[in-house]
């Protein structure tokens, strides 16, 4: 199967850091992909530079079968392939609504003239409906600054999925989540992958979650790619065990 997401050979260093070194990694169309490792192994930094928030070094990638490592975030986001962040990224002014309508793909011009241009009414129907999925319907006229902070992830998630992105890179989707509501986010990601079709590929700290939602895992460490499997090859693997108890 020709993969949705196509890495070859990544490079991205800061100053002396070498933050990614040939890196590859391939991601099938409708998978859910996990990426680990220990902190500071340069998942981030390789996040960014998938989706054009830096130039690479060196290597290439492929999205959907354009060459995009010449793109940058716009133009990426526009071809189907979106990210979110471990902080959220949300308008704390703006009810939770007024967010979703920002994220919509017929919004032109600045967030804050949401306020004062005319809404297409099926934006404001998408939107309510992609609250009602994340469990925030009852919360879409308060302030997003007002909810908490696992609220504001779930509503960062929604505002991703107003564009109807092919692919989703999320970041730590369930740090800072109250643990109950934990399995209630991985349900919503699996549904979003089964129903939706959007492909994932997660950074997850979090093993239980990483390990029940992804079909295959890849393991980063020192900025090197050190590992490739599914769930139970990776949890069994000694470099990868080593990594995270801190060996070299
Ligand atoms: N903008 C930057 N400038 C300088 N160094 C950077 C920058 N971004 C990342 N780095 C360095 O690159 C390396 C990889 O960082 P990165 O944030 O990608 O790791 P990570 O695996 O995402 O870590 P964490 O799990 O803690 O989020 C680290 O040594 C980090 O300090």
């Amino acid at each position: 199967m020709t993969p949705i997401l196509e890495v070859a050979g990544v490079r991205k260093t800061f100053g002396g850091v070498v933050a990614n070194n040939d890196i590859s990694i391939q991601v099938p169309p409708g998978k859910i992909v996990g990426l680990i490792g220990p902190n500071g192994s340069g998942k981030t930094t390789l996040f960014n530079s998938i989706v054009g928030y830096h130039p690479v070094d060196a290597g290439s990638i492929r999205f959907d079968g354009n060459e995009i490592t010449q793109l940058r975030v716009p133009e990426i986001a526009r071809l189907g392939m979106l990210r979110t962040f471990q902080q959220t990224r949300i308008y704390g002014l703006m009810t939770c609504v007024q967010n979703m309508q920002i994220s919509a793909r017929t919004t032109q011009g600045a967030p804050w003239q949401v306020m004062f241009n005319r809404i297409p009414p099926e934006d404001t129907e998408r939107a309510e409906a992609l609250l009602e999925f994340v469990g925030l319907y009852a919360k879409r006229h308060l302030r997003a600054g007002d909810l908490s902070f696992g609220q504001q992830k779930l509503l960062e998630f929604a505002m991703a999925l107003m564009s109807e992105p092919k692919m989703l890179l999320l970041d730590e989707p369930t740090a800072g989540i109250n643990p109950t509501l934990i399995n209630g986010l991985m349900d919503r990601l699996q549904r979003v992958n089964a129903d939706l079709g959007v492909t994932l590929l997660v950074i997850e700290h979090n093993m239980r979650v990483i390990m029940n939602l992804a079909e295959y895992i890849y393991c980063l460490a020192h900025g090197e790619l050190l590992a490739f499997g599914k769930p139970d090859e990776i949890r069994n693997d000694q470099r990868v065990i080593d990594a995270y108890l801190g060996a070299h």
